[in-house]
C-alpha cells in the first residue's frame, strides 16, 4: 500500500499545508481578474437585478437588464440563470459535515460565531490572519442533534434573505467569481461558456464535436439522438440549516479549489491544515413534490471533514496496491454516492412515444433526462420507436450494443419485453446478457418492472434508482409454443432461439389475460382498464378450462412461506457481510468500501430451456419430475397467472412472494366455483397481496409449467403481449439478465413474511 494512503500512514506526512486563499481576492473589486468577463461586469447594481426575489421571474429580469441599467447588459448576466448573489450567499453560509448517510449542511449565518467568522474572512482578504472564532466548537455541540430535514420547498433559497452590508457582498462575490471562473461544475446554462469552464472529466461535448459524433452515429445507428451534457440546466440553490443531502441523492460533485489544494501539497494533521476549506459544488437530486429534480449547491468543506470521509471510505484498510495516490475529495464523495460497482453511464434510452397515454416522450424529457444528465459522466443516446416491434428489430440488429452498458426503456412493459427477446435472439446473447443492464423508466400504462425493481411508478425517482440501485442478475422465463416455428411474426431466428421466446414478467390465461388484452380499446383511460376488465369477467363467472402440468418448486403455501423467509434471512446476512450495512432510516444499504459484487458467468447453455415442447406429445408429461395439476381446479379455472415480479400495477402485489433470483416462477390459480362475493373479496385484497393466503387460491412456486388451453375463443398474454392461443410451456432460466433493483438488493418489499 502506498504510504500516502490510510489515516495511520497519512499521519506520517510531515509537510505542512498552505492555507487556501484562492477563493479570496486581495482587493475590493477587481477590474479584470479572469478570462471570464463575469468579474468585469459585476457591480452592486447587478446584484439588485439578480436579487432572488427578482430572479424568480426570468422575463422581468431580462427586460430590466436590457432597459434599466447599461452596466447589466453584459455577457455575464445574460448567461442563463446563474444567480451570482445566490452563489455568493452560499459561499458565505453553507458548510458541510459528513456522516454515514450523507452530508449535513449547516447555515453558518445561524451560528453564534458567524460574525467572528466573517471578520476572519475579511482579514484574510486583506492579507491578515487571525484566530478569532470558536465557532467550530459551537458547531460540534449541535452536531449530534441534527435530524433529517425534509424539504419540499424548491424555492427555499429565495426565501432565505439575509442581511449583509454591501462590503461583505462585494468581497463574497469576488471570492465566488474567482472560483467559478476557473472551476465551476455546472452552474452556467450557456452551453459554450460551460464547456469552456469544465474540466475534461466533466466537460460536455463541444457543439462541433457533438455534430461530428452525431453524423458518425447516424450511419451506425440511424435515428438515434445523442444528448449532450450541455442540455443540462441546473439551478444553484443554498440550503437551510441542518439540511441533509444523503449520499444516495448525490449525482455529481466538483471541488472548485482542488487545484490550489494540490499545489500546496497533501498534509494531514498539521495545525495549518485545519484552516483549509474546500469549496465543493454538489449536484444532487432534490425532492420536489412527488419528483426529484437536480439542483446544485456550493458548500464549504472543512479539511477535517475530508479526513473524516477518507476514514469512512476505509482507505486505510484498502489493500489495493494499484491505488498509489491519496484519493481526492471528489473521488471520495462520488465513491460514497455511487457505491455499486456496476457502471451505468453509457445509456441507451428507448422511448415508445405511444406508451401509456402517449406521454412517454414528455415524461422522459421532463422528469428523467435531467436526473440522468446531472449524474457524473452519463452519456445518453435516445431511440424513439416509430412502429410496433421497432425496438425488437433495432436491438436484434444493432451492430455494437456493447457501446452501452445499460438500456433503459422509457415505456410500459411492452418495450422491455421486446428488448429482452431481441437480445435473446442475437447470436452473441450470452455476452450481451452478461454485460448489459436492462431497466425501465416508467412511461407506460403497465409499469410492473419499475414498480417492482425501482419501487416506484415515477419517472424521476426511477431514474435516480437506475443510477443508484443495486444491479443483480434476474431470472427470466423461456416460452415455447408450436406456432413460433411458423415464425409468423418473423421474430425468431430459428437457429439461435430454437423457437423460444423469453418473458420477464408474467404469463396469463383466463380472466387476467382477457382483462389485459381485450381492454386495449380502453387504453386511453390508463391503468384502470385492467380493473374494469377483471370486474366484468368475475361478474360473468366465466371459466377457462385447461390442463396444467408443472415441475414443482414449492408445492404448497407453507413451503412457499418457508422459502420466502429463508431467502429474507439470507439477504439480511448478505447485507451485513461486506456488501453493506442496512440503514433502517434510509431503508437502504449503506455500503462499505468493499462494494465488489460477483456475477454468474453465462454460457450459451445457461440460456437454453431443458425441456422442449416438441420433444413429447403435448398431453404427456415431459418427464416423471413433472405432474398434472388437479383437474377439479383446472377444468373450472378462471385465473391462471404465472409471474416473476411482485407488483404488476401500482398497489397490486399479485405475486407477493416473488424473488428475483430464486429460480422459480410463482403461480396463482383460482377457479370459478368460488362465489362472486368471495371472489370480490379476494380481488379487493390484491393491493395488500392477501389474496394468495385465501383458501380458494392456489399459490405455488414451479420451475416449469405447461398450460394446455381447452377454450377456443380467448387469449394468452405474456408480459402483457398477446400470444397465440395454443399450448404454452414456460421454464425458468436462473440469473440471466442484469437489472437494477432497490439499493438494498432485490424487489421492493411486499411484507409477505408477515402475511
Ligand atoms: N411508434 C409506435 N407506434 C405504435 N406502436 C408502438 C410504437 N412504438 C412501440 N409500439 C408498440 O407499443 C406496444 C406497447 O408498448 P408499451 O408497453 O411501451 O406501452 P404501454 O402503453 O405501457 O402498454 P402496456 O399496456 O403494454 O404497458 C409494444 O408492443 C410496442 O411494440
Amino acid at each position: 500500500m502506498d504510504s500516502n494512503l490510510g489515516s495511520t500512514n497519512l499521519k506520517k506526512v510531515k509537510e505542512l499545508p498552505k492555507i487556501d486563499t484562492s477563493y479570496l481576492s486581495k482587493g475590493p473589486v477587481p477590474s479584470s481578474t479572469t478570462s471570464s468577463n463575469k468579474s468585469e461586469s459585476y457591480t452592486p447594481a447587478e446584484q439588485l437585478v439578480y436579487s432572488p426575489a427578482v430572479s424568480r421571474n426570468k422575463e422581468v429580469n431580462q427586460s430590466s437588464l436590457n432597459e434599466d441599467n447599461s452596466s447589466v447588459k453584459t455577457a455575464t448576466l445574460t448567461y442563463g440563470r446563474l444567480s451570482i448573489p445566490k452563489v455568493m450567499k452560499m459561499f458565505i453560509k453553507n458548510k458541510l459535515y459528513f456522516n454515514e448517510k450523507g452530508l449535513i449542511v449547516k447555515d453558518l449565518s445561524t451560528m453564534p460565531g458567524f460574525e467572528a467568522l466573517k471578520k476572519k474572512h475579511f482579514n484574510k482578504l486583506r492579507g491578515f490572519r487571525t484566530h478569532t472564532s470558536d465557532y467550530n466548537d459551537e458547531l460540534d455541540n449541535t452536531y449530534e442533534s441534527i435530524g433529517l430535514q425534509q424539504d419540499d420547498d424548491d424555492e427555499y433559497d429565495d426565501d432565505h434573505q439575509n442581511h449583509r452590508d454591501s462590503r461583505d457582498d462585494t468581497l463574497s462575490v469576488i471570492s465566488c467569481m474567482s472560483c467559478l471562473s476557473t472551476n465551476s461544475l455546472a452552474t452556467l446554462d450557456h452551453p459554450e461558456e460551460r464547456s469552456k469552464l469544465l474540466d475534461e472529466d466533466d466537460a460536455g461535448t463541444s457543439m462541433e464535436d457533438l455534430s461530428d459524433i452525431q453524423n458518425l452515429n447516424d450511419t451506425l445507428e440511424p435515428d438515434v439522438e445523442i444528448i449532450s451534457k450541455n442540455d443540462l440546466k441546473l439551478k444553484t440553490i443554498e440550503l437551510p440549516n441542518n439540511s441533509i443531502i444523503p449520499f444516495r441523492n448525490i449525482l455529481n460533485c466538483k471541488v472548485l479549489n482542488w487545484k490550489d489544494y494540490e499545489a500546496n501539497g497533501f498534509n494531514i494533521d498539521s495545525a495549518d491544515a485545519c484552516d483549509f476549506e474546500f469549496i465543493v459544488e454538489i449536484v444532487f437530486a432534490k425532492n420536489r413534490r412527488a419528483d426529484v429534480i437536480p439542483r446544485s449547491s456550493i458548500i464549504r468543506c472543512p479539511y477535517e471533514e475530508y479526513q473524516k470521509l477518507m476514514k469512512m471510505c476505509q482507505y486505510d484498510e484498502l489493500e489495493d496496491e494499484s491505488i498509489t495516490k491519496q484519493p481526492s475529495l471528489k473521488e471520495l464523495i462520488l465513491f460514497k454516492a455511487f457505491p455499486n460497482p456496476v457502471e451505468r453511464n453509457k445509456i441507451l434510452v428507448i422511448i415508445n412515444p405511444n406508451g401509456g397515454k402517449g406521454k412517454a416522450h414528455k415524461l422522459f424529457h421532463s422528469k428523467s433526462k435531467p436526473i440522468l444528465l446531472a449524474s457524473s459522466k452519463a452519456e445518453i443516446h435516445i431511440k424513439e420507436t416509430r412502429y410496433h416491434r421497432e425496438a425488437y428489430h433495432f436491438i436484434k440488429n444493432h451492430p455494437n450494443l456493447l457501446r452501452y452498458n445499460i438500456i433503459c426503456c422509457a415505456s410500459g412493459d411492452g418495450i422491455p419485453h421486446e428488448v429482452l427477446n431481441a437480445i435473446y435472439h442475437r447470436k452473441d446473447r450470452s455476452e450481451i446478457f452478461q454485460e448489459l443492464v436492462v431497466s425501465q423508466i416508467p412511461c407506460g400504462s403497465g409499469n410492473a418492472l419499475s414498480l417492482s425493481c425501482h419501487g416506484t411508478n415515477n419517472a424521476s425517482l426511477a431514474s435516480l434508482n437506475i443510477l443508484k440501485g443495486r444491479v443483480e442478475q434476474m431470472d427470466l422465463m423461456t416460452c415455447q409454443q408450436k406456432s413460433y416455428q411458423d415464425n409468423i411474426d418473423k421474430i425468431d431466428d430459428a437457429e439461435v432461439a430454437q423457437n423460444t421466446r423469453v418473458s420477464f414478467l408474467s404469463q396469463a390465461y383466463g380472466i387476467i389475460a382477457e382483462s389485459d388484452i381485450n381492454t386495449e380499446y380502453l387504453r386511453f383511460i390508463g391503468p384502470s382498464r385492467f380493473e374494469i376488465g377483471v370486474t366484468s369477467q368475475v361478474l360473468r363467472k366465466k371459466k377457462y378450462p385447461c390442463d396444467v402440468m408443472v415441475q414443482f418448486g414449492k408445492e404448497n403455501k407453507h413451503e412457499v412461506k418457508q422459502h420466502y423467509l429463508e431467502n429474507l434471512k439470507q439477504k439480511t446476512r448478505d447485507q451485513h457481510s461486506g456488501t453493506g450495512i442496512f440503514d433502517e432510516e434510509l431503508n437502504a444499504n449503506v455500503y462499505t468500501f468493499d462494494g465488489d459484487q460477483e456475477f454468474r458467468t453465462l454460457t450459451d447453455n445457461d440460456l437454453l430451456p431443458k425441456y422442449h415442447l416438441t420433444d413429447t406429445d403435448v398431453n404427456e408429461l415431459p418427464d416423471p419430475s413433472w405432474c398434472l395439476l388437479d383437474s377439479r381446479i383446472t377444468k373450472n379455472l378462471n385465473i391462471f397467472y404465472g409471474g416473476k415480479m411482485p407488483y404488476i400495477a401500482p398497489d397490486t402485489k399479485f405475486f407477493p412472494a416473488a424473488i428475483h433470483n430464486d429460480a422459480f416462477i410463482d403461480l396463482v390459480i383460482s377457479d370459478s366455483k368460488t362465489s362472486i362475493s368471495r371472489m370480490a373479496s379476494i380481488l379487493l385484497n390484491l393491493d395488500k397481496g392477501y389474496h394468495v393466503i385465501q383458501p380458494e387460491v392456489t399459490h405455488l412456486k414451479v420451475k416449469a409449467f405447461r398450460l394446455i388451453p381447452h377454450v377456443s375463443k380467448t387469449v394468452i398474454s405474456v408480459d402483457g403481449e398477446k400470444f397465440p392461443l395454443e399450448p404454452l410451456q414456460c421454464e425458468v432460466l436462473p440469473k440471466v439478465c442484469k437489472m437494477v433493483f432497490m439499493e438494498q438488493g432485490g424487489f421492493k418489499e411486499t411484507g409477505f413474511e408477515s402475511m
